[in-house]
């Protein structure tokens, strides 16, 4: 089956943020800075306002070539075209969500702290795999926590990409990077506490001369 690949670089997630320019304006910035991929993921909009959200995020990404992917929602991944998807563990199948998706979009599995759950990803269809919290995260605070040890082996032995997330800063993420991992997947570290485009920099800068 031949799949897109995750690019290597700054995985960005959104916040929950409701208000639709705040959120474009925040976005646009962290595209420019150089995210290699976009997760749109908002736990506190309606079904009307994440289409319209993910529409208007859709443009935005089409303009700087970043492959949208969708979080939770295969049929909103659908309606608008996205570049991928991503489910966790109880956001339903991932064999049937790679037979709607077909081969070519991008589908993530979130496997928590469990090497197991990443292989039957990956037989199932699973373009990348996602491990964590990799660190204490204040949007999950209650996320189970991944080891250093897991990326270590989760890079060696997965022949798809390994994604890090929860709690990442560019201040921690080295031994991430060190470990193998080519992808980090960043909310709070974007948009808490302002200047998106020169936090998202700071993510970017990691992976230009590693
Ligand atoms: C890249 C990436 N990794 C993990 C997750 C978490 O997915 P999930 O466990 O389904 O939790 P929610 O994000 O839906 O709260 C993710 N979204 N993206
Ligand atoms: C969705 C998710 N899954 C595990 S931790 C997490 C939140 C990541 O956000 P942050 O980068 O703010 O810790
Ligand atoms: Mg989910």
């Amino acid at each position: 089956m031949s799949t897109a690949s995750l690019p290597r670089g700054l995985y960005a997630i959104t916040p929950d943020w409701t208000d639709t320019d705040r959120l474009l304006t925040a976005v646009e910035q962290v595209l420019a800075a150089g995210a290699v991929v976009l997760q749109y993921r908002n736990k506190l909009a309606d079904a009307g306002l994440r289409l319209q959200q993910a529409q208007a995020l859709q443009a935005r990404c089409r303009h700087h070539h970043v492959p949208l992917i969708i979080n939770d929602h295969l049929e909103l991944a659908l309606a608008i075209d996205a570049d991928g998807l991503h489910l966790g563990g109880d956001d339903g199948e991932l064999a049937a969500a790679r037979r709607a998706l077909g081969p070519q979009r991008l589908l993530g599995a979130s496997c928590y702290n469990q090497l197991a759950l990443a292989q039957s990803a990956q037989a199932a269809g699973a373009s990348y795999v996602a491990f964590g919290a990799a660190y204490v995260s204040a949007t999950k605070p209650l996320a189970v926590q991944a080891p250093l040890a897991l990326y270590q082996a989760a890079c060696a032995q997965l022949a798809c990409p390994v994604v890090a997330i929860g709690g990442i800063t560019p201040f921690n993420a080295g031994p991430l990077l060190a470990a193998g991992v080519p992808s980090l997947a960043v909310i709070g570290g974007l948009y808490e506490g302002g200047q998106p485009a020169e936090r998202a920099a700071a993510y970017t800068a990691l992976f230009e001369h590693s």
